[in-house]
């Protein structure tokens, strides 16, 4: 038992933040402009309450989600973040055993410090059954791109997460404050060293640029991988990308990196949900941070969910035993979670078990006599009362 005296709950982030050079931490740590979609990521889960069911019976409880094709252990991803090496020198060769070791799928950004081929083979020496994803780009030289997916897939990625909330880079506040734009000498976006038009030996900056439909069918055309969008907010969107023949979806907002105003990722996540009806597997990430989160997530539409800071600060702190430790603390909670909610499946959590705080409250759902009819949290109209 945790008595009085025991102290505020262990904060990751200041952990790391210990550990890390002021500018490094605020990257990191840091979002666009005021920063609001960065806390809204968070704060909308805590403005959300769980209906545990009971007498469910049962203690076969088994975690496991099916995406594309693989059983992941946990409805769990490792979202793609950039620059392990500022977190920790062994970088993501640390992060893919890590996540091969706890059997949790990884993408690898683009913006890695290492190299997209030896990422993938720090993992299978983990587990030669690991889950690997390449995150890209789109950038503006076709034969960039191109070279770019084939060492994805020569590496043995599994599919490909193409990033579509970045038209332009976001003005993120804390970087400009502090003048970071480079990272420091001997580190390096690994992906990007002898792409065509470069000089031999050097990297390439990453591009972003506003992308169309018509550059994802180009994407089609130079590989058999599965596509994934990353970085999907608005149903229509969600809508077209099905009907273009997308493998999955990451509704995302970029963990409040690129629009200020952004609607927090579970915010959003309903609505998408509701559109992509189960065609494809929709994936989140943003502010998950406990296993409640996770619970929420799934209950609203979601397969699975990622995490991206708190694998950098689990890094930040502890290298590849700390991003272990994180990730099973993280499934152990969820397990714990999905225990208490009644649930046996990751898919026995639905919309009729989430309420937003604060009264009056509906239950919604089959047993409604009323409700938002998509599975979105009831919010009580001016007025209206609800009994
Ligand atoms: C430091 C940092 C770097 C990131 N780099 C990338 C990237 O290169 N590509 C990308 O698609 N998303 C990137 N993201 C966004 C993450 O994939 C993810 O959407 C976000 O971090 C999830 O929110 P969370 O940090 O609250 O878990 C980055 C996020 C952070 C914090
Ligand atoms: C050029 C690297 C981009 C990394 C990124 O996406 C982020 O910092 O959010």
């Amino acid at each position: 038992m945790t008595g009085p005296h025991a102290g505020p709950p262990h904060d990751p982030a200041e952990s790391a933040r210990e550990k890390l050079r002021p500018e490094h931490y605020d990257y990191f740590a840091g979002g666009a402009g005021e920063e609001t979609a960065l806390r809204e990521n968070e704060d909308a889960f805590g403005r959300l309450a769980l209906l545990p069911r009971v007498l469910r019976g049962g203690t076969d409880r088994d975690t496991r989600v099916s995406v594309l094709g693989r059983r992941w252990p946990a409805p769990l991803f490792v979202a793609p973040t950039a620059f392990h090496r500022l977190a920790h020198p062994d970088g993501e060769l640390a992060t893919a055993r890590a996540a091969a070791a706890t059997g949790t799928p990884l993408v690898t950004g683009m913006a890695a410090t290492t190299a997209v081929a030896d990422v993938v083979t720090a993992a299978r020496e983990t587990d030669p059954d690991a889950v690997v994803w390449f995150q890209l780009y789109l950038q503006p030289e076709h034969e960039v791109t191109a070279e770019l997916v084939l060492r994805a897939e020569r590496a043995g990625c599994s599919a490909l997460v193409v990033t579509v909330d970045s038209p332009v880079f976001g003005r993120r506040t804390r970087d400009l404050r502090n003048g970071f734009h480079d990272l420091p000498p001997g580190l390096a976006a690994e992906n990007m060293r002898d792409l065509p038009g470069a000089a031999p030996g050097e990297t390439r900056d990453i591009a972003m640029r506003p992308a169309g439909w018509d550059d994802l069918a180009g994407l089609r055309e130079l590989t058999d991988l599965p596509l994934v969008l990353k970085g999907v907010l608005h149903p229509e969107d969600a809508r077209a990308a099905v009907e273009q023949g997308v493998d999955a979806l990451v509704v995302s907002n970029h963990g409040g990196r690129q629009l200020d105003a952004a609607a927090a990722s579970v915010e959003a996540l309903p609505a998408v949900a509701e559109a992509v009806a189960g065609r494809v597997p929709v994936l989140m990430d943003g502010g998950v941070r406990r296993g409640t989160d996770i619970a929420l997530a799934l209950a609203l539409g979601a397969r699975a969910v990622g995490v991206g800071r708190p694998v950098l600060w689990a890094l930040a702190t502890g290298g590849e035993a700390g991003v272990r430790e994180a990730l099973t603390a993280l499934r152990e909670d969820f397990d714990q979670v999905l225990a208490l909610c009644g649930g046996h499946r990751p898919q026995d959590l639905t919309a009729d078990q989430v309420v937003p705080r604060g009264l009056p409250y509906r239950p919604q759902g089959p047993t409604a006599d009323q409700g938002a009819p998509s599975g979105l949290p009831h919010r009580p109209r001016r007025g209206e009362r609800a009994w």
